[in-house]
């Protein structure tokens, strides 16, 4: 990563930040983007304590114009992308039945129109640099998960754009890395949205037990670096899942129902 000049959307906290840090940590020159221009000043400040070249640009990756602005940044200061890091993204817990459809808006607008907006503008300076776009899925984004529509089809619609996107980009050399993390401590639960789109406040979930940021970020880089078109991470909600999905669907969908419902507070049993 000596040197590339990387993109990350949501780099404020959780996968995002780490990925900043573990990128920093390889020679890669950043741009950070997240609404919080002050922790972003932050992060920028230790990292260029370390001796790291990065810029912040307070972005709102649902606004078209931001995401515009954002790449127009990393040239002025960069003169190139290497690789954009689709990280930004926000989660829901509720069901269908409940929720406000401005919630779902919400999350697509966020999850999938934030890539689309962001690679949409970054693709012409990735592509003469031969490099990378990646998208930060899920397993949501290979299994609808209950009181997760929103979420899950967010998902689903970042694979659908980025597989497209590799296709139609396998002449010029592009490479996509679709990258799906299993449940790794972060805000992502904290702020997931609720049926009247105020934020959860709490996770419902043991997050000392889940996977680190910072062991995600190494995986990332990896995967990166070799050019990888998929990263599934953890066995049991990941790669298990993905291969339940092929030959097992039904019993996956038991599986999911029943693994998601014990969830305190679950809003389905
Ligand atoms: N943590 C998990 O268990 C998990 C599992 C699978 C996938 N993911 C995905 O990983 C990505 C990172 O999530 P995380 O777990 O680090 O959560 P997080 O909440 O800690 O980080 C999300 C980041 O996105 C930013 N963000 C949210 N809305 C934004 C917007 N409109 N514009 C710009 N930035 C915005 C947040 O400020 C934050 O920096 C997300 O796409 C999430 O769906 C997380």
């Amino acid at each position: 990563m000596q040197n590339k000049v990387i993109i990350i959307t949501g780099a404020s906290s959780g996968i995002g930040l780490a990925c900043a840090r573990e990128f920093a940590k390889r020679g890669a020159k950043l741009t950070l983007a997240a609404r919080s221009a002050d922790k972003l000043d932050e992060i920028k400040s230790e990292l260029q304590s370390k001796g790291s070249d990065v810029i912040t640009v307070k972005t709102d990756v649902s606004i078209e114009e931001d995401c515009k602005n954002m790449v127009d940044e990393t040239i002025k200061h960069f003169g190139k992308i290497d690789i954009l890091f689709n990280n930004a993204g926000i989660s829901m817990r509720a069901t269908f039945k409940d929720v406000d459809l401005k919630v779902i808006k919400q999350i697509m607008d966020v999850n999938f129109w934030g890539t689309v907006y962001s690679t949409k503008y970054a693709l012409p300076y990735i592509l003469e640099q031969k490099g990378s776009v990646v998208g930060v899925s899920s397993i949501a984004g290979y299994v609808g998960l209950p009181g997760r529509t929103g979420y899950s089809s967010s998902k689903f619609a970042i694979h659908g754009f980025l597989e497209a996107l590799r296709v139609e980009n396998l002449k010029a050399g592009l490479h996509v890395l679709i990258a799906a993390p299993g449940f790794t401590a972060s805000n992502v639960r904290k702020v997931a949205l609720t049926a009247n789109g105020s934020s959860q406040g709490n996770t419902p979930r043991k997050e000392d037990k889940m996977m680190k940021a910072e062991d995600v970020a190494v995986h990332m880089a990896n995967a990166i670096i070799k050019r990888k078109s998929t990263l599934v991470l953890t066995f049991l909600e990941g790669k298990f899942t993905v291969f339940l999905k092929k030959f097992a669907p039904a019993l996956l969908r038991k599986l999911t129902f029943y693994h998601m419902a014990k969830e305190p507070n679950s809003p389905f049993k």
